[in-house]
């Protein structure tokens, strides 16, 4: 679990984070939305320690991760696992060269024991036949799989995933999606995930946090936002009219079959999501 404790960051007399407070909450995808400039990037960046916070506090399973030096950060560091917008391969090495990579860094034990973990992680993302091709040679959602498996080659407590979709058609997204959730359910990580994609809120979005001009707007599951009566988040997710027309269907039928109880906790309906701190 990471805590976020009314974190503020600003760039010369530019307030870009005005202090929030959010949950990434363990074994569960936790997705980070809003528009373009709403600071989901610069939060993220604070959450891994490539940008300090001015202010507040960052907790990591309890440590308080702000409050440490480089060298007590680097126990933490070497439990994340990143995976890059555009998947940042290494283009000179191979698939299986490039899973490698952390480990050459960071692991302990034997080649042959580093392999057979690389040989692991490539099966995980179904791309055992692609060890020893280069990035050129294979396909775009292939390129997020190896960045996938090096994400996860050391055993991440956290996953980071910027964007991870960007580049992909739908299909290749929920692939993608599917494969994130999977392995966060299987060990129990922690993954955050900055994400454009409508697609993986209402599929993977176990808890969301809705940025807004440096501040959390909203927070709730997929099954909430349906409900939500939160306007500049609907302005946000639905913002076409056959989205907004999707929604109303959706929330006719859930409410009419009953099944609003189930898909949300709250306690009536229409109240979905909306508790702002
Ligand atoms: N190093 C920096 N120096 C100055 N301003 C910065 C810096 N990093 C980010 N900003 C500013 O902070 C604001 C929020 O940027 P951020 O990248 O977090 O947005 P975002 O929500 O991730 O947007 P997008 O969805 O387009 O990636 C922007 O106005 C940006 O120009």
């Amino acid at each position: 679990m990471i805590e976020l404790q009314d974190i503020k960051k600003g760039f010369g007399d530019k307030e870009i984070l005005k202090g929030v407070s959010a949950v990434m909450e363990s074994g569960k995808v936790n997705l980070i939305i809003g528009s373009s400039g709403s600071g989901k990037t610069v939060m993220m960046k604070c959450m891994v320690g490539l940008i300090e916070v001015d202010a507040g506090i960052i907790k990591y399973d309890g440590q308080n991760f702000s409050g440490m030096d480089n060298q007590q950060r680097k126990e933490i560091r070497q439990k994340i696992g990143m995976l890059f917008q555009g998947s940042a391969l290494f283009d000179s090495m191979t698939v299986e060269q490039n899973v490698m990579f952390p480990l050459d860094m960071f692991g302990t034990g034997s080649y042959r024991d580093k392999k057979k973990r690389v040989a692991e992680c490539l099966e995980r993302v179904n791309l055992k036949d692609a060890a020893k091709k280069f990035p050129a040679e294979i396909s775009g959602g292939m390129k997020k799989r190896v960045g996938i498996a090096r994400a996860i080659v050391l055993n991440p407590k956290y996953l980071f995933c910027d964007e991870p979709n960007s580049g992909l058609d739908p299909q290749t997204s929920l692939l993608i999606d599917q494969l994130i959730k999977e392995l966060t359910l299987e060990y129990n990580i922690t993954t955050v995930i900055n994400t454009h994609d409508m697609n993986t809120v209402m599929e993977s979005g176990d808890h969301i946090v809705y940025m807004y001009q440096g501040q959390k707007q909203w927070e709730g599951t997929n099954k909430d936002i349906v409900f939500s009566n939160d306007q500049l988040l609907n302005d946000f997710i639905f913002a076409s009219e056959f989205l907004r027309e999707a929604k109303e269907m959706r929330q006719t039928e859930l409410y009419s079959s009953g099944k609003w109880k189930e898909e949300t906790k709250r306690e009536a309906p229409g109240n979905g999501g909306e508790q702002k701190k």
